[in-house]
């Protein structure tokens, strides 16, 4: 851990995988790949504390244990690649309405009144993210976030994470796309046997 990353992982675990040594700071932007079922998610969930897991992990040096469950998992937000819905319209998910982040996401202030139900697996996805930046999250932990997106609208998401880059937040981005990873000027993890090692696939 360094004094300026935001978030910092050292020796985590999960069931499959593990993670020896993340810093990312403010504005910085992990990418992590690997072969499917190899633990991305997983190491996701974990650094979220959603499932059970061992390790260090802090944010802007204050260890995970001395915040709440809730009050972790609000700063440092685990957005999955098919998040859930639980309400009846968009609008009750989202915590504030963004105008400036659902417009440059494709969408008008009126999306608020529409119903889950109509969204297709893109509106989801985009939706999700506009979701967890109305938290106003300091980590933003992105599970392929683009995988079902065409060209513009991954370009559309690529600059709303940029954004919030911008505004400190710290990305872990799971991605198998290279030109992605160039494009965000990532740092590289890719999972060997069960570990997310430093470097490209
Ligand atoms: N709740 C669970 N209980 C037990 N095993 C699980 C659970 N969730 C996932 N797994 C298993 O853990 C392994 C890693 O899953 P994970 O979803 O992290 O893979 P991944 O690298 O994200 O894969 P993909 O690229 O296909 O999404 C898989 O073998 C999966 O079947």
């Amino acid at each position: 851990m360094t004094a300026r990353d935001r978030l910092s992982v050292r020796d985590l675990r999960c069931a499959v995988a593990a993670w020896p040594r993340l810093g990312v700071p403010a504005g910085g932007c992990a990418a992590l790949a690997g072969p499917s079922g190899s633990g991305k998610s997983r190491l996701l969930r974990a650094i979220a504390d959603l499932d059970p897991n061992e390790g260090e992990v802090h944010l802007d040096g204050s260890p995970r244990q001395t915040f709440t469950g809730h009050e972790w998992r609000r700063r440092v937000i685990y957005l999955a690649a098919d998040c859930a819905w639980w309400a009846e319209t968009v609008g009750e998910h989202l915590a504030t309405l963004e105008t400036d982040t659902l417009a440059a996401l494709g969408f008008d202030a009126d999306v608020a009144q529409w119903s889950v139900r109509r969204l297709s697996t893109g509106e989801r996805s985009r939706l999700g993210l506009a979701r967890a930046v109305a938290l106003q999250p300091q980590v933003l932990l992105l599970d392929e976030p683009t995988a079902n997106l065409d060209r513009a609208t991954t370009e559309a998401v690529e600059r709303v994470i940029q954004t919030q880059r911008r505004r400190g937040v710290a990305m872990v981005w799971v991605t198998h796309d290279p030109d992605q990873v160039r494009r965000l000027d990532a740092q590289r993890f890719t999972i060997h046997h069960g570990t997310a090692e430093e470097g490209s696939p």
